[in-house]
């Protein structure tokens, strides 16, 4: 398990306290009634009110305190001893409880007994995501009912023995417990890490079966998905779309004379000199080898022709590679999508066209004679 993942359940272990802490320490009110309504009239009342009142004006800071770390979440580092300080203080206070209570009749002693022992297994609830603050909680509560019992003269030992017993039991019964939630915590750290993982890696899948590896352009495979989607249209009549197949002439040369890593950086080049001449929504993919293709959606035959002479005149004003210089030239074969025309019969079209501009003496764009008028 890696450091760092269990680091992040024990804060992840603290945020969940700190975040449970106000709420508990709200309850207090309550239990103090309780006191004084299980007191009332076996135990004289200005005590429990003062006890109360004191509870009150100590703990207040600290309750503040609390709701301020659960509101901005508890960081553990920094607020760790906080958390401590605010336990202690809480449980302390519930100790001095005895204060007014114990020594009073046998019955009262039984009844306070159960309440220390009540309020210890409720806040280990409460505690369970952070059970070292437990361990302070419980010396707190405990060491806060004996100094009262022994300053009141009435230390029962049976109390604190008892008292003690039971802490001791409750820790061995929760910390099992605490354990199981921190396991928890660090299996769903391991399983986000993982779904992080293989949604990064499902990314990079999908880019890589989309694209060409030398080029970065789409592939064939995506080319023939969009042509499809384009050609199709959504729904109504076909959309107006115009089609280039590219190809640099005697491409060969360059592998034969410079190398095989030179044709590469030489059609990596053309990629980027395509893009460059094109517009936000035009596509670009590498259809195979030298040969390249572009879907211009909504251009016209004049237009596309366009695109494709300003292609060609910066293939043939500017080399592909200066060092070592690769000035070869493009031919460029422009076509336009027809009612009747499927995503095979449109590229055959603009690919008979590159044909042509090839067999006519290559440097040149051709169009394809079956194109005009735009279907739309
Ligand atoms: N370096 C490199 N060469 C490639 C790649 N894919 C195809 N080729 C080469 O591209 C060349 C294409 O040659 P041809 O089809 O004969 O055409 P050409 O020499 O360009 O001549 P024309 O098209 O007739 O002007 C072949 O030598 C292929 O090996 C590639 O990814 N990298």
């Amino acid at each position: 398990m890696p450091p760092d993942d269990r680091a992040l359940a024990q804060q992840q272990g603290f945020a969940q306290f700190i975040d449970a802490l106000p709420r508990h320490l709200n309850n207090a009110p309550l239990g103090w009634l309780l006191v004084l309504g299980l007191s009332w009239n076996q135990v004289a009342t200005p005590p429990v009110l003062v006890w109360m009142g004191s509870a009150l004006a100590v703990g207040l800071p600290f309750w503040w305190q609390a709701h301020r770390l659960a509101r901005r979440g508890g960081l553990l580092r920094q607020d760790e001893r906080w958390a401590h300080a605010i336990t202690v203080v809480d449980a302390g206070l519930w100790g001095l409880s005895a204060w007014v209570l114990a020594g009073q009749s046998p019955v009262i002693d039984a009844w306070m007994i159960t309440l220390v022992c009540g309020l210890a297994t409720l806040s280990g609830v409460v505690y369970l995501p952070f059970l070292k603050a437990f361990y302070s909680y419980l010396g707190a509560l405990w060491l806060g009912v004996a100094s009262s019992t022994i300053l009141r003269g009435t230390p029962d030992a049976r109390l604190l023995i008892g008292a003690a017993l039971f802490f001791v039991l409750l820790v061995l019964a929760l910390r099992p417990v605490a354990r199981r939630l921190e396991e928890g915590r660090l299996h769903e750290i391991a399983h986000d890490r993982l779904a992080e993982r293989l949604q990064a890696s499902l990314v990079q899948k999908e880019h890589e079966a989309a694209t060409d590896g030398l080029t970065g352009l789409l592939n064939r495979r995506s080319l023939d998905h969009l042509l499809a989607q384009q050609v199709r249209g959504v729904e109504g009549p076909p959309r107006r779309l115009a089609v280039l197949m590219l190809d640099i002439d005697h491409f060969k040369r360059v592998n034969d004379t410079l190398g095989h890593p030179v044709g590469d950086r030489t059609l990596q080049a053309f990629a980027q000199r395509i893009q460059q001449q094109l517009r936000t929504g035009d596509l670009c993919a590498r259809y195979g080898g030298e040969e390249f293709a572009v879907l211009l959606p909504g251009a016209t035959l004049a237009v596309a022709c366009e695109v494709a002479e300003r292609l060609r005149q910066s293939v043939q004003a500017t080399p592909l590679l200066s060092d070592p210089l690769v000035d070869n030239t493009v031919s460029i074969g422009v076509s336009t999508a027809l009612e009747s025309d499927t995503p095979q019969s449109l590229l055959k079209r603009a690919d008979e066209a590159l044909y042509r501009a090839k067999s006519d003496g290559r440097n040149r764009v051709c169009s394809d004679p079956a194109a005009a008028p735009p279907v739309a």
